[in-house]
């Protein structure tokens, strides 16, 4: 799956975890909406919730998917649904629900713990790579998950404090069961 940043630059450059996946060339940063590949759209304000479901058939689904004005399937021609994941990087104070114009399957994340310095053990303030990481393990594709976290010292931890909840969501079959999942964790 290919990792892109829509990438607002309106947060301090130096902590940016987008910029610093950008330079080990583990993601493509992108400056506006239209630059950026139709995928799957990481946002918390989405209402559907990421799921295994939507590896490799994003846009399959009953809201009709990517089929455009002529009928054509493939928007943008980027390849097949469910190969790109799009993360918004900009800052939490921007990142109101209009900030998510862009095309693409939105989904939101289900309940995890960050671990970055800014936000540690806070719910659901997740960085871009901490989202990224989190959607590829759930997508099924954990070893690339993984080699996202593996630039950052706190990486390691975001694996190990959300351990439990990151296995069981990735063996949900779909969205719903994910929310059940979620529930769970919500109610301890
Ligand atoms: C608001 S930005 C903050 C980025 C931060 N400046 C950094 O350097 O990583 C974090 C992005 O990660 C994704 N994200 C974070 N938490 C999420 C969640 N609960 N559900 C879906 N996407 C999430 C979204 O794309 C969101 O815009």
């Amino acid at each position: 799956m290919d990792v892109h940043v829509r990438y607002e630059g309106d947060d301090d450059p130096e902590k940016c975890t987008a910029r610093k996946l950008a330079r080990f060339d583990l993601a493509t940063l992108h400056r506006t909406d239209g630059a950026t590949p139709y995928g799957i759209v990481l946002n918390p304000h989405a209402e559907r919730a990421l799921s295994p479901a939507d590896a490799g058939n994003a846009g399959d689904d009953e809201e009709g998917g990517r089929e455009n004005a002529d009928g054509g399937n493939d928007v943008r021609g980027d390849g097949g649904d469910g190969d790109v994941l799009v993360a918004l990087d900009c800052s939490w104070e921007s990142a109101g629900e209009k900030r998510f114009s862009l095309p693409g399957e939105h989904r939101a994340l289900p309940y995890l713990v960050a671990a970055n310095p800014v936000n540690f053990g806070r719910p659901m303030r997740l960085t871009t790579v901490e989202a990224l990481s989190a959607a590829l393990v759930i997508l099924g594709e954990r070893v690339h998950g993984e080699r996202l976290l593996e630039k950052f010292t706190w990486g390691e931890t975001f694996l190990e404090l959300n351990e439990e909840p990151l296995r069981r969501y990735a063996a949900c079959e779909d969205s719903a069961a994910v929310v059940d999942v979620q529930q769970e964790y919500l109610d301890r």
